[in-house]
């Protein structure tokens, strides 16, 4: 029996690295699932499993060890089943731009908020550096620093100009990491700068995609040379299909949460009682006005609920 990770998932088989640096295509025994969450696939990128390795090279696998996280879609749009497209992430690289295009602060704190639901911790990458003007200077500052005393750490690189890449590196060492961003803000130029060669959005999920399968089944994950993996999913764009509850909404904002604990209310919304010691705050400027308008917009927002689109 040997320790793997899944690095593919197509279907019902899998690629899988074992810990000696060995890589096999298993299929899974029958009946293979952890009871947490009702889901479609019982086995993800991720994923660390126990294996039979059989005579043949190819492997049986016998056991899923339990996950410390995991990102899900629904199914279908009907389905209460969920799809789980990754597992066992240490870190969410959120990239962003101030410029060319421009990151919308609401946008950042959709996918904050999902993140910290999912318990992935995110690191901002500020992109295009570059591009930073001293007209510009003060909104990367002020963006930082909304970021930065709310405890999430800030990068500033450029591709362009091989800024901070080794800062980079160093981030992505030896962890299992999610990137995302908007469009154009820099992905597919930073990956191939860290690692180049490594051609995400591959051939194979396109052509997939030509037939018109479900690319979701194509989730992979890919390791860096100097240890780690990227995960390449097309769930990445998507990411933030979770629902939340809305009174536990404010447990996702860092801040808002330290807070709630001195407002006179224990089911306190902050959003319109009295002694609530966020509103207070939220009026003294001690919490950033964007960051209480996002938590206002997420709570009211029926319909897009919780469900940042990131494109
Ligand atoms: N000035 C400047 N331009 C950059 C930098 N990084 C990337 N770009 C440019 O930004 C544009 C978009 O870069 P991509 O790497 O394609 O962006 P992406 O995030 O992968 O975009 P999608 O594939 O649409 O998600 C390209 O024209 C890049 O050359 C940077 O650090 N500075
Ligand atoms: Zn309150």
């Amino acid at each position: 029996m040997e320790k793997g990770l899944v690095l593919k998932s197509t279907g019902n088989r899998y690629k899988v690295r074992l810990e000696n640096g060995k890589t096999l295509d298993c299929v899974a025994r029958g009946r293979l699932r952890l009871n947490e969450i009702k889901t479609t696939n019982p086995l993800t990128v991720g994923d660390w499993v126990d294996v039979e390795v059989r005579d043949d090279g190819t492997g049986l696998i016998t056991l899923i060890h339990e996950r410390k996280n995991y990102i899900i879609r629904k199914a279908t749009n009907l389905s209460r089943e969920a799809h789980i497209i990754a597992a066992n992430i240490d870190q969410a690289l959120l990239i962003v731009t101030i410029t060319q295009p421009e990151t919308q602060l609401a946008f950042i704190d959709r996918y904050l908020v999902t993140a910290e639901a999912y318990r992935i911790p995110t690191i901002l990458v500020f992109n295009k550096v570059d591009l930073i003007d001293e007209s510009l200077k003060p909104v990367l500052n002020s963006y930082i620093s909304i970021y930065e005393s709310i405890g999430y750490k800030c990068l500033q690189v450029s591709a362009k100009e091989n800024i901070n890449i080794d800062l980079l590196k160093e981030t992505l060492k030896d962890k299992v990491s999610l990137l995302s961003g908007n469009s154009g803000v820099g992905k597919s130029t930073l990956i191939n700068l860290i690692e180049p060669g490594l051609n995400l959005k591959t051939a194979e999920i396109s052509a997939a995609h030509l037939k018109g399968r479900h690319t979701t089944t194509f989730s992979e994950i890919f390791e860096l040379s100097f240890g780690g993996y990227i995960i390449d999913t097309p769930g990445i764009k998507s990411f933030g299909l979770v629902d939340i509850d809305k009174n536990e909404l404010y447990h996702f904002f860092p801040e808002i949460f330290k807070l709630s604990e001195k407002c006179k209310y224990y089911n306190c919304t902050h959003i319109h009682e009295p002694g609530c010691a966020v509103i207070e705050a939220a009026e003294k400027g001690e919490i950033a006005p964007s960051r209480y308008l996002s938590y206002l917009s997420i709570y009211d927002d029926e319909n897009e609920k919780y469900r940042p689109k990131l494109k």
